[in-house]
Formats: structure tokens, C-alpha cells, sequence
């Protein structure tokens, strides 16, 4: 048995191929996709041009089938689909039904939902015969209450869709199971990636999270404002029109705007006072988005970082940290500077992990669970 999980965000693919016991027999990335992409799969590394995500799923795929894990090895594929709207909230066999789902809500993930759809078709044509699967980043968050994932409009508005979704479910349901015995109560989960968001875990389901409609709401992103007024996009979208405003929102903001990289790692070695400034804008604004989850949990009992910059950037993860005192987190500088997985301090009310995000291993499971059950 082995399954290839495709994650396709907005800029890159991850490849990962388990085998039944979930053990990863291979992997890959290809990211900076659009132009001098940087190539990571069996034995190539280094820059190339791939000018879009079919190209760079090519690569991997033959990458694969020299390592002898050709498409005819394979018994199943499964991908990460970032939206999947109000109805697609398990994770279920891909059919032209569940195609033209992840299609309809293309507007509500522009950045995302479009390569999730080219790897789907790519395979496909490639492999008619492969079962494919998929898991939506937007289904753990399925049991926030409804006054969580209103907006205040009109009931037309929440008809057409127009409601909170949120989004990095798939790495929050793999962090949930990896703390396992260790889970508290009310858990602050901090995905802290080139997308980032918050979410509010009580009794192991997700309560509240700070994305909205789309990936762009909540905390400071690599390239995303977070949150910010609709009258202010309004604005945006007079001057400029829509298409350009989207742009701006999705594409030229968050880190990139404020500091001129969208990198949190290249915003530190920069270390201009206007790198600095994002950088501070991003602990910031996750400090105040966890105050938010904190009391939508009714308090505190645990805190886990995970993704690019939660498992790895010390000086933000101190930095949030120092902002959430007032909640009872006492974290152990030393291991953190360290980046050890137990931060928890002497005295600390709340306990506190760095988690590695394993979202390629948790869309297999979720595969083989749903092959399992017949689906
Ligand atoms: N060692 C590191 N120190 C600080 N930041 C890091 C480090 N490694 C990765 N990052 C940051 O993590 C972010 C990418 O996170 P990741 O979860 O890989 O993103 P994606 O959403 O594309 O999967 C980037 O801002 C990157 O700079
Ligand atoms: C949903 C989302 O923001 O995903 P990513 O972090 O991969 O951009
Ligand atoms: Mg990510």
C-alpha cells in the first residue's frame, strides 16, 4: 500500500508517499513556483524554472517513478484542499460531485483552491485508475458554534455563503492527535506559517479560529493584511478595482508590505527597522488574536506552536509568549532558545509545546481511514 499526499498552497507543492503503517517512504517540495523555483525531491535540489503547478507536480512525479515509486506503484493519491464550503467537511473519495465543490468556492480561496484543483486533474489524466481523496483545511473548524461563524448581515449574505469557514484545520486535527494523552482542556493552537492563524481548541474540537470567509482574515501573514476593515477594502477596490485589490490584500500585504519580505527568517537577518516593525506588527496582532481565543475557551491550559515559524522562530514565539503573561504562560527561556518541544516553565499555569506540523501525514490518515471505510 502506498499513498501520495499532495499539498498544494499558493506558491509551492509538498509531496510525501506513505505506506499503510503511515510510515513516509519518500517526500518533496517545490516552492517559488511561478518563476526560479527552488526544486527539492530525491536527488535534485536547486533552482529551476517551473512556471506553474502542473510543471512542478511533473517534476515530482518523475522524481517519484526514479526512485521506483512510479504512478502505477501507487494504490491511492490524496490532497490537501484548502476550501471546501459548507458542505465538504469530511474528508471523502474525489468524484466530478466533490471536483465541482472544491470549484465553487474558488473565490472564496483564490490563492489556494486553484492548485488543489490543477494537482487533482493533473492525476487524473495521469492515472484515470488511482483513487483520489481529498481533506479540507476548513472541516475541523465544522463545530464552532453559529454565533462564531455569523457575520452580522443580512440573511441573503449568510445564504450565499458568506460566513466564517476558517482554515489550517487539517495541521490543528494532526497537532491534536500528536499532543494525544497531553491535551488540555482549552488548548491556544498557533499555526505560524506563511498563512497563519489561531485557533481555540476546547475538548480536542475547534471552538473558534481567527480566519473568516477566506485566508485572508486574522493575524498578519506573509503576503495577507489579516484583519482588516471592509470599508477600507471597499476603498481599495474604487481606486484600483476589484481584481488589483484582491491582488494587494492577498499578495503585496502582510509581512511583504510592512517589512519588504514576506519571509519571517529573511525579515530577521534584514534587520531593518522597518523588517523589525513587521515583525512586531506579526507578535502583535497574535497576542491580541489570543486574548480573542482565550475567551471564546472561557481561560487557558495549554499553548502549542506549530508550522514554519511557530516550530522554529524563538524571538516571536518569546515574544508571544511575553504577551500572554497575563494568561498564566511562564515559559522556559532557555528551552525555547533551544527549540525543544516542552516549553513549559517552573510555575507555569499553562503548559506550552512546539508541535511539528505534519499535515502530509494527517491527510493519509485521513485517506487510508476513508479507503478503510469504503468511500
Ligand atoms: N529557522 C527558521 N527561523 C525563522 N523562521 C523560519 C525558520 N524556518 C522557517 N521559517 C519561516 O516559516 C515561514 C514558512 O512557514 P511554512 O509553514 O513552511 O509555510 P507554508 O505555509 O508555505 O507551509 C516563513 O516565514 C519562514 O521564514
Ligand atoms: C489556509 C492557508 O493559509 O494555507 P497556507 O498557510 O498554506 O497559505
Ligand atoms: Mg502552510
Amino acid at each position: 500500500m502506498a499513498v501520495l499526499v499532495v499539498n498544494a498552497g499558493s506558491s509551492s507543492i509538498k509531496i510525501a508517499v506513505f505506506d499503510e503503517g503511515l510510515t513516509e517512504v519518500a517526500s518533496g517540495r517545490v516552492t517559488e513556483i511561478g518563476g526560479a523555483a527552488r526544486v527539492e525531491v530525491g536527488d535534485l535540489r536547486g533552482g529551476r524554472v517551473v512556471p506553474d503547478h502542473a510543471a512542478a507536480l511533473a517534476i515530482c512525479l518523475e522524481a517519484l517513478a526514479e526512485r521506483g515509486l512510479g504512478l502505477e506503484r501507487l494504490d491511492a493519491a490524496a490532497h490537501r484542499v484548502v476550501h471546501g464550503g459548507a458542505k465538504l467537511v469530511q474528508p471523502c473519495r474525489i468524484t466530478p460531485k466533490v471536483v465541482a465543490g472544491i470549484e465553487a468556492v474558488v473565490p472564496l480561496a483564490p490563492l489556494h483552491n486553484p492548485a488543489n484543483l490543477t494537482a487533482i486533474r493533473a492525476l487524473g489524466r495521469l492515472a484515470p485508475d488511482l483513487p483520489q481523496y481529498a481533506s479540507f483545511d476548513t472541516a475541523f473548524h465544522a463545530t464552532n458554534p453559529e454565533v462564531a461563524v455569523r457575520y452580522a448581515l443580512p440573511p441573503e449574505a449568510e445564504a450565499m455563503g458568506l460566513r466564517r469557514y476558517g482554515f489550517h484545520g487539517i495541521s490543528y486535527a494532526g497537532l491534536v492527535r500528536a499532543l494525544g494523552a497531553r491535551l488540555p482542556d482549552r488548548l491556544l493552537a498557533l499555526h505560524l506559517g506563511n498563512g497563519a492563524s489561531l485557533c481555540a481548541i476546547r475538548g480536542g474540537v475547534s471552538v473558534a479560529t481567527t480566519m473568516g470567509y477566506s485566508p485572508l482574515d486574522g493575524l498578519t501573514m506573509g503576503t495577507r493584511t489579516g484583519g482588516i476593515d471592509g470599508n477600507a477594502v471597499l476603498r481599495l477596490a474604487e481606486l484600483h478595482g476589484v481584481a488589483q485589490a484582491g491582488r494587494i490584500l492577498n499578495r503585496e500585504s502582510g509581512l511583504l508590505g510592512l517589512g519588504g519580505a514576506s519571509d519571517m527568517r529573511e525579515l530577521a537577518r534584514m534587520g531593518t527597522d522597518r523588517a523589525g516593525f513587521a515583525r512586531a506588527h506579526f507578535v502583535y496582532w497574535a497576542v491580541r488574536h489570543a486574548g480573542s481565543m482565550i475567551a471564546a475557551m472561557g481561560g487557558l491550559d495549554g499553548i502549542a506552536f506549530t508550522g514554519g515559524i511557530g516550530e522554529n522562530d524563538v524571538a516571536v514565539r518569546a515574544g508571544i509568549l511575553d504577551g500572554l503573561a497575563w494568561a498564566g504562560a511562564g515559559y522556559d527561556a532557555a528551552a525555547n532558545a533551544e527549540g525543544r518541544a516542552e516549553l513549559t516553565g517552573a510555575g507555569s499555569r499553562v503548559a506550552i509545546w512546539t508541535v511539528a506540523a505534519e499535515e502530509e501525514r494527517q491527510i493519509a490518515r485521513e485517506a487510508l481511514a476513508a479507503k478503510a471505510a469504503g468511500a
